[in-house]
């Protein structure tokens, strides 16, 4: 090391820095460390590497000044060569600084100013901003210096003896001269490489001796475009192939060259490899091909945020054309959605971490706002100072759309618009937990629409989605505001009533409830639809101290409730949950019953009125369990329907029945008809028709001993299908009687289409005749009605003379029920049947 030398710098450098320098950096030091809370100091290092500080940060203490200086020292030591670097212990980060001649003549140093554990390395200590700052500051020091110091050296005036040849074989362009005459004057090696001639054979030559005559022609052409211009011109831009077969893009350039008084004295020119040139020139095309394509919308601002560029998708997402945004800030979009704090943040992370990605929602030049995702990059120079902002962004307006409706989907029924289970589940689950804590009760009331079966098959889907709209609306608007109505499926809609005071209070809102059937429900075709509904009641805690059991148990309530005879509600109570369990042991044996053959029929003579002479039988079903005991069809029948053993419980019936008939044949009884009940679920099989021939056929019982009772339920499904069969099963001489008339879905319409010879009136209708006047009526408007459509009419559950008599002064034709026989077993039926001529 020439410690002269450095002596001088460093003595020239003491005196060049001038105190209001000094106080300068001194102030700027204090601000970064008092802001980004570094230790800072600015060193100058002597030429006995002993070191004197220049100036400290503030909050500097005697400890951390000790390990900065022990740091510089200790790396100065070692080394020479690095200047930049970070030292393993302590944590310290070093910045050296070096004079124009390459000495170390000072340094930096920082490190965090507070405590951090004792294995955090440098780089985990300072963070990338605190690095950019110091790297800033010391190169901001540096620079000053520099400029210092090369003042300080005055520049030696040098004179060079450079051989012009010598000077021209260095460049690997082609270089070469040509005198006024078209003769070579000179060139340099890269020439005589690339033509493959010697310098001799090339000097004193013209382009006619050297090239074909096209090409002499086109390098005579371009000379005279250099002369014509009087200055250096790009002749030409061609790619080729070079002596090594490599392709390269070569441009020559030609100047005209002039003596001292202007006279033209010849033509330089020099041919170059531009491959690089043209490879950036093409990576800028693309480039800004890319810029200029990409779906997303780029903004380019300077360091103050001033637009200076936009793609095309920036205007078209925004609306803005170029011109109206350049120059302007990018705020211009802003949509007001976004709090201070939100903008505060975006810039605190841009300028320590260099980006920010994240959503905000901007606005349209014509109003509308909307959200794009956005990446906001700065870009920064070889000094670390911001040059530019980046931001690229996409409009996800439709993706948020998206997002919203799956939402929607997730949580709300699409129809009514009301929570589906999953929300309100949710709700519930909240609401169980706040009722938990202070110790309160609520209801869950689950409703269903009576019935709602039919409407949707009787008149089709989309009327039965107006209802449930209708009623959704009905239901919202008689609850109170803090009850939840939800909707969980079909014809199922659920109440939350938090903070009930008792059942008074949930009594009052089922009858509010209810109070929604009481209007007709009106369709756009103007019909009128009447509905009811079954409600089942469950309270928390009593009835269930979770969302699941509470739901549960309001919907084995409701089930009660429809049980109990439909439109009406009923409450949870624990002996519920028994008879659920019971039900689930009578399944089973059901299963069992058909496989051990635990049925048996029964039989109910049907009396003339008239004459009181018998006319059939009906057949009906007996269950005895071995264990449960005696179960009655009024129970299992039900149940049969809903596990799917109807279909094979009705055959069985069929095939008995019929057995029994020809039974009776042989032994000579006769009879009219033995009737069997066919439950809906069995027509609606479409090989229904085939099964009752095959059992005739199996059987041998004539079908005019066959009658079969359906209920009116039967039609709401598919009634073109039944009517159709209907009709066959008539074809074959079987006759048919509608059961239970009256109790269901009436449609008049239907009842004089199917081909039917019987109807039943109903025992519910029966049951008190003469005095119940409402029965008494209803009665007589059946009679009345089967009479003018041709049928005959039977009447079921007839206990005394008062009621035969009044049916038969009312024209009805047939009677069954205890008066007469109650339903028996085949043997001690003999009483009943009509007198066979022959015996
Ligand atoms: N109170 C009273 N009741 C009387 C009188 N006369 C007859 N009954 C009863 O009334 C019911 C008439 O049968 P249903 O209306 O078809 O009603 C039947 C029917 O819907 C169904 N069922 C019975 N057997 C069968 C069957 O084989 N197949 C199908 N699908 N259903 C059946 O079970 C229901 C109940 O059957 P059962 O318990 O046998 O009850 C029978 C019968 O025993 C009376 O004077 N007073």
């Amino acid at each position: 090391m020439d410690h002269k030398n450095i002596t001088q710098e460093i003595d020239m450098l003491k005196k060049a820095i001038s105190p209001a320098q000094l106080r300068e950096w001194q102030l700027e030091i204090n601000d970064i460390s008092a802001e980004f809370r570094l230790a800072i100091m600015f060193y100058q290092v002597n030429a006995e590497l002993s070191i004197e500080v220049i100036c400290t940060s503030q909050n500097i203490n005697k400890h951390t000044q000790q390990q900065h200086e022990s740091s510089l020292l200790q790396h100065l030591s070692v080394t020479h060569t690095h200047s930049l670097k970070s030292l393993e212990q302590p944590a310290v980060y070093l910045q050296l600084i070096r004079s124009s001649q390459g000495h170390i003549i000072g340094g930096i140093t920082f490190s965090v100013n507070i405590s951090k554990p004792a294995q955090t390395s440098p780089a985990q200590a300072l963070s990338a901003m605190q690095t950019r700052i110091a790297d800033m500051l010391s190169n901001a020091i540096r620079y000053y210096i520099n400029s210092l110091t090369l003042n300080a050296y005055p520049t030696e005036s040098v004179s060079l003896d450079v051989d012009l040849q010598s000077f021209i074989d260095a460049f690997e362009e082609h270089m070469w001269v040509k005198a006024a005459n078209g003769q070579y004057v000179a060139c340099n090696k890269s020439v005589e490489r690339a033509w493959r001639k010697s310098k001799d054979q090339i000097v004193g030559k013209t382009d006619f001796d050297l090239f074909d005559q096209r090409t002499a022609n086109e390098f005579i052409e371009s000379d005279k475009l250099a002369i014509s211009t009087g200055s250096t011109v790009v002749v030409s831009e061609c790619e080729e192939v070079d002596v090594n077969f490599n392709k390269v893009w070569l441009e020559t350039i030609k100047a005209p060259i002039c003596n001292a008084q202007g006279q033209l004295t010849g033509v330089i020119g020099m041919t170059r490899n531009i491959a690089k040139h043209k490879e950036a020139q093409e990576q800028l095309i693309l480039a800004a091909n890319v810029f200029q394509n990409a779906v997303e919308g780029v903004v380019i601002t300077d360091s103050d945020g001033n637009i200076t560029e936009i793609n095309q998708a920036f205007t078209d997402i925004t609306g803005y054309s170029r011109e109206e945004v350049l120059g302007q800030n990018p705020s211009m979009l802003s949509s007001g959605r976004h709090p201070k704090s939100f903008f505060e943040r975006l810039w605190n992370t841009l300028l320590v971490q260099g980006k920010w990605h994240g959503e905000i929602w901007n606005r349209r030049k014509h109003g509308a706002i909307f959200p794009q995702t956005i990446t906001i990059s700065a870009v920064f120079d070889k000094q670390n100072i911001i040059q530019y902002y980046v931001a690229v962004f996409a409009d996800i307006s439709a993706q948020k759309q998206n997002e919203e409706k799956l939402k929607n989907l997730a949580y709300f029924d699409p129809l009514t618009q009301l929570p589906n289970r999953m929300q309100f589940m949710s709700l519930l689950e909240q609401e169980v937990n706040h009722s938990q804590r202070a110790k309160k009760q609520l209801a869950i009331v689950f409703l269903d629409i009576d019935f709602f079966k039919q409407i949707n098959d009787s008149l089709g889907h989309v009327i039965g989605d107006e209802i449930l709209v209708e009623l959704a609306k009905r239901l919202s608007y008689a609850l109170a505001d803090f009850d939840v109505l939800a909707r969980l499926s079909g014809d199922e809609f659920v109440v939350m009533l938090p903070s009930i005071m008792g059942t008074d209070s949930v009594t009052s809102s089922v009858d509010r409830i209810r109070s929604v059937f009481e209007r007709p429900f009106i369709l756009d075709n103007a019909q009128s639809v009447r509905l009811t509904a079954s409600m089942g009641v469950a309270i928390f805690p009593s009835d269930g101290d979770d969302q699941d059991s509470l739901l549960r148990n309001a919907d084995a309530a409701m089930h009660r409730a429809k049980l109990n005879g439909r439109n009406n509600y009923a409450f949870y109570t624990e002996s519920m949950t028994k008879q659920a369990v019971e039900q689930l042991k009578l399944q089973t044996a059901l299963h069992q019953a058909l496989v051990n053959e635990d049925f048996y029929l029964v039989y109910q003579p049907k009396i003339q009125l008239t004459d009181l002479k018998p006319s059939g039988f009906e057949a009906l079903i007996r269950w005895c369990d071995p264990i449960l005991g005696q179960i009655s069809p009024a129970e299992f029948i039900p149940l049969a329907e809903k596990i799917g053993l109807i279909w094979d419980i009705g055959l069985w019936v069929l095939k008995t029945a019929c057995l029994q008939g020809v039974k009776w044949l042989i032994q000579g009884k006769t009879f009219e008809r033995i009737s069997v009940n066919v439950a809906s679920l069995q027509l609606q099989r479409n090989d229904f028709v085939d099964k009752v021939r095959s059992i005739l056929l199996e059987t041998g019982l004539p079908a005019k001993h066959l009658e079969l009772e359906v209920t009116e339920s039967c039609m709401m499904h598919d009634p073109d299908a039944i009517i159709r069969d209907l009709k066959l099963l008539g074809a074959m001489g079987i006759a048919l009687s509608i059961d239970d008339f009256g109790t269901g879905y009436s449609s008049l319409n239907y009842l004089k289409k199917l081909p039917i010879d019987k109807l039943k009136i109903d025992q519910s209708f029966v049951r008190d005749i003469p005095h119940d006047t409402n029965n008494t009526a209803i009665a007589k408007a059946v009679i009345a009605l089967g009479h003018a459509l041709n049928l005959q009419i039977i009447a079921e559950g007839v206990e005394t003379e008062e009621q035969a008599d009044f049916l038969r002064l009312n024209g009805c034709d047939l009677a069954q029920g205890y008066l007469y026989s109650k339903p028996q077993l085949p043997e001690e039926l003999n009483l009943f049947f009509s007198q066979n001529p022959s015996q």
